[in-house]
């Protein structure tokens, strides 16, 4: 019912009153670009009563924009719907699309931050990639919501003010692509969607870098790896991206999948591997075998945390393969695909996992 969203909006502002603004009353609003992709926090439910069970991707963004009237006291804020869909349904050419838009958009002195509402599911891997080519210091930040505009207790309303107050706060320049969600701001490099139904959904085993409180950002600690104007990945010179599949790993796997994904195109194979991202020894041979053809195989671990060690668990250096470093497989998959729009050489891609 798209009619609770005016409500949800209001109790907001009757919670969030207009003190809580980041910046001192002489200092110029900020300006920022709200970009819509859809998801959950575009969602509408048939009633109050439905976290779990209701369509993502209904709401357009001026009727986002409206529910949340103290976004008007954080920025000078506008909307553009670029996609409707939820995450899942993400494709590379849609994510190249996106990031032109909001290179683009940075590059305006009109714009100083963009914030773009995405489904949950893939958030992480947009994160990441916007953090990869688009050459900018001003703000990007990622949010969503994990229950639908229409729920009680909807955690989309807050989660986009802080949004934006990150977008339009001069703190944020610099620091990566940011996902504000459950009152924390994460890097989207490292943030990953931890838990399916709850709002506390997105955490990083590197911890949060900061938190927002009424408006106001509170940072920690900022990234190191590279992102944005230290990246060698631009956007502007990126059309398509390559195929990267992942195939996982588990006890008596079947290792025709990953020759499948190489005849499904596939150029190369993230390795959600068990533990250490280790290899079934009854597979080693078939992926040394497509490795030997020219698909590049990249081992990373299904464990989510921790991180990959070359020729820890298999010889690396001997099979010509990769590791993830700490990227689990989703982000690894990114990671890969914008590193072979430049090259395929394994050193070089190597040097890319440890510096990215
Ligand atoms: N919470 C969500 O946003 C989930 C939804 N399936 C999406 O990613 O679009």
């Amino acid at each position: 019912m798209l009619a609770g969203l005016p409500l949800a909006g209001s109790a907001l502002a009757r919670e969030m009153p207009t003190t809580a603004t980041t910046a001192p009353a002489s200092a110029r609003k900020s300006n920022v670009v709200i970009l819509a992709t859809g998801g959950t926090i575009a969602g509408a439910g048939a009633d109050a009563s439905n976290s779990a069970t209701y369509q993502a991707a209904k709401v357009p963004v001026d009727k986002l924009i409206a529910a949340v009237p103290s976004l008007g006291d954080l920025a000078n804020v506008r909307g553009e719907q670029v996609f409707q869909i939820a995450s899942e349904s993400f494709t590379n050419a849609q994510l190249v699309q996106l990031a032109k838009r909001v290179s683009a958009l940075l590059k305006q002195d009109d714009v100083d931050g963009v914030v773009i509402t995405h489904g949950t599911d893939t958030l992480e891997e947009t994160a990441l990639f916007l953090d990869l080519v688009v050459k900018s210091d001003k703000p990007i930040v990622v949010v969503g919501s994990m229950r639908p505009s229409t729920a009680i207790s909807a955690d989309g309303a807050l989660n986009l003010a802080d949004a934006v107050a990150t977008a339009a706060s001069p703190a944020s320049k610099g620091k990566g692509v940011l996902v504000t969600m459950n009152d924390e701001i994460q890097a989207g490099r490292d943030v990953t969607k931890r838990v399916n139904i709850k709002p506390s959904a997105f955490t990083s085993q590197w911890g949060p870098l900061g938190m927002v409180v009424e408006g106001k950002t509170y940072w920690f600690r900022a990234p190191v790896k590279r992102h944005g104007t230290t990246s060698e990945f631009d956007i502007d010179t990126i059309d398509t991206l390559p195929e990267v599949a992942i195939v996982y790993g588990s006890g008596n796997m079947n290792p025709a999948a990953y020759t499948a994904a190489v005849q499904g195109g596939a150029k190369a194979i993230v390795h959600a591997g068990t533990g250490n991202g280790s290899v079934a020894g009854y597979a080693v041979d078939t992926l040394k075998d497509l490795r030997a053809k020219g698909t590049v195989v990249i081992r990373s671990s299904r464990v989510g945390d921790g991180f990959v060690l070359r020729n820890a668990e298999q010889p690396d250096d001997q099979y010509d393969w990769v590791v993830a470093h700490d990227l689990n497989p989703q982000k690894a998959k990114i990671l890969a695909a914008v590193a072979l729009t430049k090259t395929n050489d394994t050193k070089e891609l190597q040097r890319i996992f440890w510096e990215y």
